[in-house]
């Protein structure tokens, strides 16, 4: 299938999941295997998206990892496909709505990270072999690991999870390095 209709038919299906209990289930589930990692518990910096409906809700993971002592970074877009982390803001009024609806840190050019020591992966779908997976389009994650190569993980709820990858892997496509799975 094409990138774009699996990108679609993903979008439908997350778009069920969200409504349903098991993605909250399944989002503490994924929190608990993400502390037990070492690349988590070895990394000081975290670089992780403010989720969407559809996504991962990173809220409360975002508030538990600065508990832990840990900074989180968010990203922000630049123009050309770029993308750089910025500290999350201690004030939420810090953050503006990018043109994709995306809440973002406003562009500090001396409070820019890359790359974090850990950067959690967003994604609509990941495939167990290779580790490959696939996001909104714009290519943002592809560049970005291509460039700084930090060490990787992302949280795969399951109706993102497929055995290999049902869309087309191109040779731009970093892997990702510890996909942790929610047993639905
Ligand atoms: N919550 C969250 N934040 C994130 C990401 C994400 O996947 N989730 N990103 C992960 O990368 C980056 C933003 N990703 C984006 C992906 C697509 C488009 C966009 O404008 N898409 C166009 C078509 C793409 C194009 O211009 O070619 C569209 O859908 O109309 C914008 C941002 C950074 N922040
Ligand atoms: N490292 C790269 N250098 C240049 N172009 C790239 C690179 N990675 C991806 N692209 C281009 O960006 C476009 C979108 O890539 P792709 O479809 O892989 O996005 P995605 O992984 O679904 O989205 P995202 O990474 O934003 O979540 C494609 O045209 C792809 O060729």
């Amino acid at each position: 299938m094409d990138k774009v209709t699996f990108r679609k038919q993903q979008i439908d299906r997350l778009v069920e999941f969200s409504k349903t209990d098991q993605k909250v289930t399944e989002e503490a589930q994924l929190t608990k295997a993400l502390y037990q990692l070492a690349s988590f518990q070895n990394a000081e910096t975290i670089g992780i998206v403010i989720g969407q409906a559809i996504e991962f809700n990173t809220k409360p993971l975002i508030k538990a990892i600065q508990n832990l002592g840990k900074k989180v970074y968010v990203p922000r877009t630049l123009p050309d496909y770029q993308m750089t982390f910025l500290p999350y803001p201690e004030k939420e009024t810090d953050l503006e709505k990018s043109s994709f609806g995306i809440l973002e840190p406003k562009m500090d050019e001396t409070a820019r990270l890359d790359p974090p020591d850990l950067v959690i992966v967003p994604g609509i779908a990941f495939s167990k072999d290779g580790h490959y997976r696939i996001g909104f389009g714009a290519g943002y994650y592809d560049r970005y690991l291509n460039r700084y190569q930090p060490k990787t993980t992302a949280l795969v709820l399951s109706p993102m999870l497929y055995d290999a990858p049902q869309w087309p892997v191109s040779m731009l496509d970093v892997p990702v390095e510890d996909l942790l799975i929610a047993h639905g």
